[in-house]
């Protein structure tokens, strides 16, 4: 299949700033950790998407996705649905990880360009655009077996800067030591918009 094009609409959508990375993010060549142990797109969750992230230069995470028979929608192919919910661990972990801002994701685009086998390993590129306010924009490439291979997806997010109440409240009171890497305690953040 040749390069696809589909039709280009602006990112980020609203004017931005330049991401300002914390100063305690992790540096290139950072293998990271789980976030959580039993988060479907990172833990030690069976059937999960067992996905593994990298620090990269110039504010890149790459992450990994090996996609099995368990994560199947047509037969021997990757079900849509979860090649999303690998774009959006691969996004959160860029702005979780780099920006250290407590963040959920608010919408979420996905370009599908070429079918993704059982047996592949999806290569995913994240960035951080760009800032709003509460509002932070990434997007990143997914690559077919290698991190040059064919592009078989793209994603665009938007990512809302949220209070850490948001998880004890809504989520587990715990949720903040239940995190398995820093950011982990309150003072790891930038709460800050
Ligand atoms: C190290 C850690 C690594 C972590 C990796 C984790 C990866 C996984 C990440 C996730 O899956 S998070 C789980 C899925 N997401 C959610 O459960 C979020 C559910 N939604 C909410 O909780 C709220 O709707 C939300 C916090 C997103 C926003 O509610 P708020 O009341 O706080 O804010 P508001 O609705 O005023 O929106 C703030 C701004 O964002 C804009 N916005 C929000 N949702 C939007 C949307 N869908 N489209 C466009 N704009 C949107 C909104 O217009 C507004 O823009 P302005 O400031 O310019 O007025």
């Amino acid at each position: 299949m040749s390069e696809k094009r589909r039709p280009a609409t602006p990112w980020p959508p609203v004017e931005t700033e330049a991401p300002r990375f914390h100063p305690e993010a992790p540096g290139p060549g950072t293998e990271l950790a789980m976030h959580y142990a039993e988060c479907f797109g990172c833990g030690d969750v069976d059937n999960g998407l067992h996905m593994r992230s990298t620090v990269g230069d110039g504010g890149v995470v790459y992450s990994k996705f090996p996609v099995t028979r368990a994560h199947q929608g047509a037969p021997g192919l990757a079900h849509g649905g979860l090649l999303a919910c690998a774009f959006d661990e691969a996004l959160g972990s860029a702005v979780g990880n780099l920006l250290r801002r407590p963040a959920v994701t608010g919408k979420l685009e996905t370009d599908f360009l070429r079918p993704v086998p059982v047996g592949t390993t999806l290569f995913i590129a994240a960035r951080v655009d760009g800032v709003a306010g509460r509002k932070i924009y990434a997007s990143a490439d997914g690559h077919l077996d290698s991190a040059d291979g064919p592009v078989a997806l793209r994603a665009r997010g938007l990512f809302v800067q949220v209070g850490l109440e948001h998880f004890t409240n809504h989520g587990d009171p715990d949720a903040l030591s239940k995190f398995t890497q820093q950011p982990r305690r309150r003072e790891d953040w930038d709460i800050n918009p």
